[in-house]
């Protein structure tokens, strides 16, 4: 089980402190330049407990986090403590050419602004491969305007794998709880697909890579050799004997059975009732007694993608971070999107984007002092 501790906020998400000799090079990627993704970077690298552990290198268009900081002063917001100035940040510059220029305008994602997104990646994903950088912290991008630019990637998840070889890799969302110090891990097992397609998408293959990943990575990242994992049911009550549902019958308990044996010093219980599921992890989320985080389970591993962030996001949309596992380097993003809605206010939180900066120097820290222990 993941220790506690009252000092919640500043502990670390892996469990180590780091002893290396040279700090994690990190490359962020601005994301979608009309939603919020420049003032969540300029906000978080304006935090010295944030970046005194790394060194990091802005992805993006100087140009438009040149505007992002203007407006964001006009905003109010002048406090260089809040917002780092970008004369002040190391800046692998994408430049825009004149025509560009109009088209990114804050709030009003676009082709233009989604192809840019899409550069970003890209080349941060070119310099990790090619040794200038240990991981990759991306801000977030807008699966449709990826599309409206002639990308066809159901996220940025399916590109780092894709454009590094690697065929099993996974969704995995990370937060430690500021009231109790637990720390909750979500696995997804499908992720960007219509909820039509899940019941068939999931199969005891595609349940045991994950299964595979999420374990390799517990032991790696995060120190648990032994985990407890709960795996989700697909149907109300977990399908009920085949009353209200035939996926847990037909497949998904003998899967686990088969699971269980083939892993007996590894706790897997399911499958647990999807409602009743999140009980215990709000419980210790929430609740400050010792007992909670012993209840609950080091990892969850849950069939879709609502059905795991629900949760997620009702008790960490602030603070979860989203992390690709099975890459052969560390990716890290915070848990929300490009919020269209708020881009250029000055309102958005970014605690997320911190949280997310912070596990990836903890991530390659954890690596480069033992790199055989790298999962992908
Ligand atoms: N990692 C990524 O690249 C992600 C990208 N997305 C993309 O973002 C776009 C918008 O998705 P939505 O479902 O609307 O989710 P969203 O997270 O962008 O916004 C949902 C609500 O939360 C608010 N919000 C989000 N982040 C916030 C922050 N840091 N501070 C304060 N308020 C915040 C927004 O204003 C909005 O009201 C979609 O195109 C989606 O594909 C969504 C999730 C993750
Ligand atoms: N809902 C999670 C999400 O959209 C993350 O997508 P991405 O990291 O693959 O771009």
């Amino acid at each position: 089980m993941s220790d506690l501790s009252t000092n919640h906020q500043n502990m670390s998400l892996t469990g180590k402190l780091n002893s290396q000799s040279r700090r994690p090079r990190l490359a962020v990627t601005l994301g979608d330049p009309a939603g919020i993704g420049p003032e969540v970077v300029l906000k978080a690298l304006a935090d010295s407990q944030v970046t005194s552990n790394c060194e990091i290198t802005v992805i993006g268009s100087r140009y438009l986090l040149n505007a992002a900081y203007t407006q964001l002063r006009h905003q109010g917001i002048e406090d260089v403590a809040t917002l780092a100035s970008p004369e002040t940040l190391s800046i692998i510059d994408i430049e825009l050419d004149y025509g560009q220029r109009p088209q990114i305008t804050p709030g009003v994602g676009n082709a233009a602004s989604g192809a840019l997104s899409f550069v970003y990646l890209e080349n941060a994903i070119a310099l990790t491969q090619r040794g200038q950088f240990d991981g990759i912290v991306t801000a977030p991008i807008a699966k449709s305007l990826w599309k409206a630019a002639g990308h066809d990637y159901p996220g940025q998840t399916e590109v780092l794998a894709q454009y590094s070889g690697v065929k099993q890799f996974g969704m995995l969302f990370v937060a430690r709880s500021p009231h109790s110090g637990w720390v909750l891990r979500t696995l997804l097992a499908t992720t960007h697909i219509p909820l039509s397609q899940v019941p068939n998408t999931l199969t005891p293959l595609l349940m045991g890579s994950k299964l595979d990943l999420l374990i390799a990575c517990l032991a790696s990242d995060f120190g648990i050799k032994k985990p407890r994992i709960a795996i989700s049911g697909l149907n109300p009550h977990s399908g009920e004997q085949g009353q209200l549902g035939c996926e847990e019958q037909d497949w998904l308990i003998p899967w686990l059975e088969q699971e269980r044996q083939q892993r007996p010093t590894i706790q897997l219980d399911g499958p647990v009732p999807p409602d009743t599921l999140w009980v215990k992890p709000g419980q210790a989320w929430y609740g400050n007694h010792q007992q909670y985080a012993h209840d609950a389970y080091d990892a969850y591993l849950a069939l879709y993608h609502d059905q795991g962030l629900i949760p997620v996001k009702l008790m960490a949309f602030d603070r979860a971070i989203n992390t690709t596992i099975g890459l052969p380097f560390v990716r890290t993003s915070p848990d929300h999107g490009t919020a269209f809605d708020i881009a250029g206010l000055g309102i958005a939180n970014a605690t997320s984007m911190k949280a997310a900066i912070s596990l990836a120097t903890e991530l390659v820290n954890q690596r480069l002092s033992n790199p055989l222990a790298i999962s992908g």
